[in-house]
């Protein structure tokens, strides 16, 4: 794209997520090339040059693209299954099928996966993949490519998992793959795929699963090859009260002492649930800058508890949203874990001084490009900073009585995505993916879930 050619978005409320809070009841943004150029209240100035296409957005709220933090495309293939169920059944209940997935099933996956989630808002997405069967194809280079085509900035948690069930784990032994496979896979994918420059569209972080299904060995020396590497690091963490048990009985300390004492705890890491955090875990968090992916949808639908946002947040701790695999959040969707964020968290502690409708946005916007790393570039209108922005169309009948743009987009009913920009390029138009075909692609995963499901009934 050629640097000056301008967009002009006028006529509408903004949000801008900066570190003010800047809000613009009615304001104009000017997009050139790929990053935002100015913005403000009234109409954009006289005389820009170069203006391609003027947008007036009359009843819509512009806002930062969202940005997801954890997700595990695969799961959009087994949506619906093992409904009633706590984390640890629910994963033993679904690791063989997952172990028979393969490269077309990855691929499809993703493509659904992406494709939900742009369509509802999401610019920065990330997938962290675990399940890598023995001659299962490129499943990381597939998932690459399914960001790719759907045009979302996007990060590659290259997962892992070597502890089966003979030492200990909770995976079945031929679903983990061997310790150093899996160290020099991740290795080959980071350096085959990741991109450390400014508005990179793929990057890789060194994710192995979790305490229940990875070795200390893996953990330790995997922290050690994303420090090699100068790439971030990425697990789930303190999720439940089984795998608090499990991390007492087998290492003899909490989950989050844990993590410290295998070089997990750090300004690279963001860790995804943390529910099961007491006060001096927040405040190692805290200390070493380490980040979280909330996940609300997930943490009720797996019954895993409320993770403790206001005290992580007033503690400083940076904090995203995450959607989660699919398989945990049938939906699919970011935008509405704003309102489930804000929601799940009233029923904790702080009751109705636990989150505001505005800081529900700040953790879909600023708050995941901080712990993807990325908060220098998206997560917020301003001058310089990439182009990933998102119209909602308030006027409608579902929000045009709530006077507020931003309590109507938290609290409302999930609103409809007008426009979509990733990097100054429109990808979402009237709801509609102007990447993919979305017809084509619910006939993909459809077709692909089917075949994993016969080939899983039979072996
Ligand atoms: N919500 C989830 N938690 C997990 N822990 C783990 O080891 N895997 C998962 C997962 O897929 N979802």
């Amino acid at each position: 794209m050629a640097a000056d050619r301008r967009i002009v978005i006028e006529n509408c409320a903004i949000a801008t997520v900066d570190a003010s809070d800047t809000e613009y009841p009615d304001g104009y943004l000017v997009i050139a090339g790929n990053r935002v150029e100015s913005l403000g209240p009234g109409r954009a100035p006289e005389g820009l040059e170069n203006v391609v296409r003027r947008i007036d957005a009359t009843g819509h709220l512009l806002t930062p693209g969202l940005v997801n933090t954890h997700h595990h495309y695969y799961q959009w293939i087994t949506r619906g299954l093992a409904t009633d169920h706590n984390l640890f059944d629910w994963l033993v209940a679904l690791y063989p099928t997952w172990a028979r997935i393969d490269e077309p099933m990855v691929y499809a996956a993703a493509r659904g996966s992406l494709a939900m989630m742009a369509r509802g808002g999401v610019t920065t997405a990330m997938d962290h993949h675990y399940v890598y069967p023995r001659g299962s194809g490129d499943l990381s280079g597939a998932i690459i490519r399914a960001a790719h085509e759907t045009g979302v900035r996007f990060t590659l948690a290259r997962g892992s998992m070597d502890r089966g069930e003979k030492d200990g784990g909770l995976p079945p032994d031929f679903a983990v793959e061997a310790l150093d496979d899996a160290l020099a896979a991740t290795e080959e994918t980071v350096r085959r795929h990741h991109d450390a420059s400014f508005g990179a569209m793929t990057q890789v972080a060194v994710a192995p699963c979790s305490p229940f299904s990875v070795s200390t060995e893996l953990m330790r020396e995997g922290a050690e090859l994303a420090r090699r590497l100068g790439v971030r690091l990425h697990t789930h963490g303190s999720e439940t009260v089984e795998e608090e048990k499990f991390c007492h009985e087998l290492f003899g300390m909490g989950p989050t002492d844990y993590f410290e004492s295998t070089g997990w705890l750090g300004e690279d890491v963001w860790m995804a649930h943390c529910v099961h955090m007491n006060d001096s875990d927040i405040t190692a968090f805290a200390r070493t800058g380490t980040g979280v992916a909330h996940c609300p949808s997930s943490n009720a639908r797996l019954a895993a508890g409320i993770a403790r946002v206001p005290d992580l947040l007033a503690a400083g701790v940076p904090v995203g949203l995450g959607v989660d695999g699919t398989a945990s959040n049938e939906s699919g969707e970011l935008h509405t874990e704003l309102r489930n964020a804000l929601l799940i968290n009233r029923l904790g502690a702080h009751k109705e001084a636990a989150l505001t409708a505005r800081q529900a946005l700040r953790l879909g916007t600023y708050g995941g490009a901080q712990v993807l790393g990325r908060a220098a570039e998206t997560g917020s209108l301003e001058p310089g900073k990439l182009a990933d922005l998102v119209l909602w169309k308030l006027d409608t009948l579902a929000h045009a009585s709530i006077a507020d743009p931003v309590t109507a987009l938290v609290l409302g009913a999930a609103a409809p995505v007008t426009a979509s920009f990733v990097n100054g390029e429109q990808i979402v138009a009237d709801g509609r993916l102007l990447t993919v075909d979305e017809d084509e692609i619910a006939r993909a995963t459809r077709d692909e879930a089917r075949r994993l499901a016969r080939i899983a009934a039979r072996d």
